[in-house]
Parts: structure tokens; C-alpha cells; sequence
């Protein structure tokens, strides 16, 4: 594209595109696990954090630059010591929460009938029928995200 010459325009276009002024959000993946008797893998957040003491997927942030299945691989790598198949990663949903940081999080489910999780940061987790894990203290996109998944 051929540089503007007029100051005032390319002005217009430097506030527009500088990225202060674009609103940004957090992407984020977690994944719905399921054993062989067709439970799911939950986990309860850390209290000192954002949704503390809620229980929620594994996953986290994605990092710059970063491919979503290959963050969610890293981050079940480092939560539960699983090492996951990003081609056996099905899309699952995704939801999102206005706030403070807009966060959009893209749910992935595997099955793993044989897998043995280690909770790598002490946390506790564990395997729910869909009905028990509605019981748990949810953060609330993963309410949403679990009413969504087939049975
Ligand atoms: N991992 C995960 N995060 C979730 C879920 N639901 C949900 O609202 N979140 C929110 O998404 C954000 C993800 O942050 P995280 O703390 O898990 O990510 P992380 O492991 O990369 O970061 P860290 O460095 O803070 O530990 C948090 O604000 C968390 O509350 C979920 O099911 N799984």
C-alpha cells in the first residue's frame, strides 16, 4: 500500500492502529477429559486466585505467538503431568466472560480411558459424572461450557 502524504490522516491512522487503543482479550483453552467410564477431570482453582477455590477444566493462558492445542498440551503437561495427542483434541465450545480482562475460553475434549493424572501443582482434583460435577462450585463459564457437553 502506497504511504499516505498527508500528516493529519496518517496521524488519525497512528492513533487508531496503535494497539493501547484496540481492546484486547485473554485467550484461554481447557479440556474436558473423560475417562473410561465417560467421567471428567476437574480441578479446584487456588484460592489466592482469579475464580479462587472454583473447580474448572484444566488449561490456561495461551501464550503469545503461541497454537491454542499446543498450549493446552503444555499446560496438561504441566498441571496434571499428561502428555496429550494435539490431533486428538476435538473441539468442544468456547465462552466468554466480560470483565476487568475479557477472557474467551475454548473448551477441547479428549477421552483418555487409561490416563493416571498428577496433580503437578498440589491441587485437587477429580473424576465426576456429568450430575456430580453440576454439583461443584463452578466458575461460571464452565458451567455454562459443562450444560453444553453430551452425556
Ligand atoms: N484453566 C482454566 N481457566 C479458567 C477456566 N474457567 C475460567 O473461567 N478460567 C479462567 O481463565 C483464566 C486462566 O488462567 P489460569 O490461571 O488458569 O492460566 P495460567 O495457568 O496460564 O496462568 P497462571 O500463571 O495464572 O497460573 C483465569 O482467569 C481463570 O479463572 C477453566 O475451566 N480452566
Amino acid at each position: 500500500m502506497r504511504e499516505n502524504s498527508q500528516p493529519e490522516v496518517n496521524a488519525k491512522w497512528a492513533g487508531i492502529l496503535n494497539v493501547e487503543n484496540i481492546p484486547t482479550w485473554l485467550p484461554v483453552v481447557a479440556l474436558a477429559l473423560r475417562d473410561g467410564a465417560g467421567r471428567l477431570l476437574l480441578q479446584q482453582r487456588a484460592a489466592d486466585k482469579h475464580h479462587g477455590g472454583l473447580w474448572e477444566f484444566p488449561g490456561g493462558k495461551v501464550e503469545v505467538s503461541e497454537k491454542p492445542r499446543l498450549a493446552l498440551v503444555r499446560e496438561i503437561d504441566e498441571e496434571l503431568g499428561l502428555v496429550l495427542d494435539p490431533d486428538r483434541l476435538e473441539p468442544a465450545g468456547f465462552a466468554e466472560e466480560e470483565g476487568a480482562r475479557h477472557i474467551v475460553l475454548f473448551l477441547y475434549s479428549a477421552n483418555s480411558p487409561n490416563a493416571e493424572p498428577v496433580a503437578m501443582d498440589g491441587q485437587q482434583w477429580g473424576w465426576f459424572q456429568l450430575d456430580e460435577a453440576s454439583q461443584l462450585p463452578l466458575a461460571p463459564m464452565d458451567r455454562e461450557l459443562l450444560a453444553r457437553l453430551s452425556p
